[in-house]
């Protein structure tokens, strides 16, 4: 879909900000671009809608060389997301978002149904639509970026650091909710990031780029975990990228086991007792509340009084979810739910370690037979 041939890019002053980059990004994938500042991420998806041009090097896009084509018509037909929203200030939400299509030639009504449609997309009420940017929270303003990126249906979406100015908690939730917007719209999407955690996340591939604009990796992320090319990679990467990988491996094997649960409501109750050594506390829909040790029982009568949970399993996700929810708990037993959060039972952190370990073994004796 995107094609770099052999592309260089000199601003002048000797070094190179990208060195002969060659590398393929298909198409409905999301493609991350990492590495260290400086290194040349920008410059690369910049030069994808000639917002610069290479030195050197051809870019193809659908097999045609975009040197050829109008670099205003390229650039509409990209969506293009950065670090600050970048809306115009002294526009509603719902104008900075028919902006683009209002210049394609859209009819001012049909532009506005769109715009309010896409808000709802992207997870904002509908009266947000009539605020100017200052009035919303910067996660916001990320939303309606995407928003406003995805407004004229564009094939490719660049997206520069589209999350790195808001807090983790916001910058997760804008992770999942791209994934999920991801899996409804299939676009291409080039992604650029400082953040390893955050290419792992997001990426179906990803480029690692070091110093001087020298592409290191280019693979998928559980690939780049596992076996990172060289002594730079593996140190970006880091220390944890071991634990990091367990988010690819399937947690579908990991054992359930029932557990004694209690109502809040009930907690009150003198005549309810508890068996097991921790008990877990539900609310009226099976929804894990927190913990009542055996030790505590006579002491905990409300929700007020019991000691938290955990992180949560959802059945089928990561083994690093499974592993993460048994030991964050203060009983050493990871709640699992199903995806309306109801409780199903617990996983064990030694079961999970023996999967982690049953699963390391395969991948040896694999290994060993294709290196054979
Ligand atoms: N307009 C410009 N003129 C001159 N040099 C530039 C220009 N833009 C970028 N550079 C230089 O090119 C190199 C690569 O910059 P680029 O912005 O592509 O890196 P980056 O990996 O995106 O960095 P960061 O994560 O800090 O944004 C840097 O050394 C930078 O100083």
């Amino acid at each position: 879909m995107i094609q770099f041939r052999n592309v260089s890019k000199n601003y002048g002053g000797g070094t190179a900000a990208v060195e002969n980059l060659s590398m393929d990004i298909d198409r409905g994938t999301i493609t991350v671009l990492v590495g260290p500042s400086g290194c040349g991420k920008t410059t690369s998806l910049r030069m994808i809608n000639r917002m610069v041009e290479p030195t050197s090097g051809t870019i193809l896009v659908d097999g045609q060389d975009i040197g050829g084509q109008r670099a205003s018509e390229l650039r509409r037909s990209m969506g293009y997301v950065m670090q600050s929203s970048g809306l115009l200030p002294h526009r509603t939400v719902l104008d900075n978002i028919m902006t683009v299509p209002r210049l394609n030639g859209v009819a001012r009504t049909a532009a506005r149904k769109r715009a309010a449609e896409l808000l709802d997309v992207v997870g904002l009420a509908p009266a947000l639509g009539k605020r100017y940017p200052g009035q919303l929270s910067g996660g916001q303003q990320q939303r309606v970026g995407v928003a406003r990126a995805l407004a004229a249906d564009p094939p490719v979406l660049l997206m520069d650091e589209p999350f790195s100015a808001v807090d983790p908690v916001v910058r997760h939730e804008l992770q999942e909710e791209l994934l999920r917007l991801q899996r409804d719209l299939a676009k291409t999407i080039v992604f650029v990031t400082h953040d390893i955690d955050e290419a792992t996340i997001l990426g179906d591939k990803v480029a690692v780029f070091a110093t001087g604009g020298r592409l290191a990796q280019y693979a998928a992320p559980e690939e780049i975990l596992r076996a990172p090319v060289d002594d730079f990679v593996a140190g970006f990467v880091g220390r944890d990228r071991g634990f990091r990988r367990l988010s690819f491996q399937d947690g579908g094997g990991v054992q359930v086991h029932p557990i004694e649960t209690v109502r809040v409501s009930r907690l009150a109750d003198p005549s309810v007792s508890v068996d097991s050594s921790w008990t877990l506390a539900v609310d009226d829909d099976g929804r894990p509340q927190g913990w009542v040790p055996r030790a505590m029982q006579d002491t905990v009568r409300s929700a007020q009084d019991l000691v938290p949970g955990g992180s949560l399993y959802r059945r089928g996700d990561s083994l690093r979810r499974a592993l993460d929810a048994a030991l964050s708990a203060p009983s050493g037993l990871g709640v699992t739910v199903d995806d309306d959060g109801r409780v199903l039972g617990v996983v064990q952190a030694a079961e999970v370690l023996e999967l982690i370990e049953e699963a390391r073994l395969d991948r040896g004796r694999t290994d060993h037979n294709t290196a054979v």
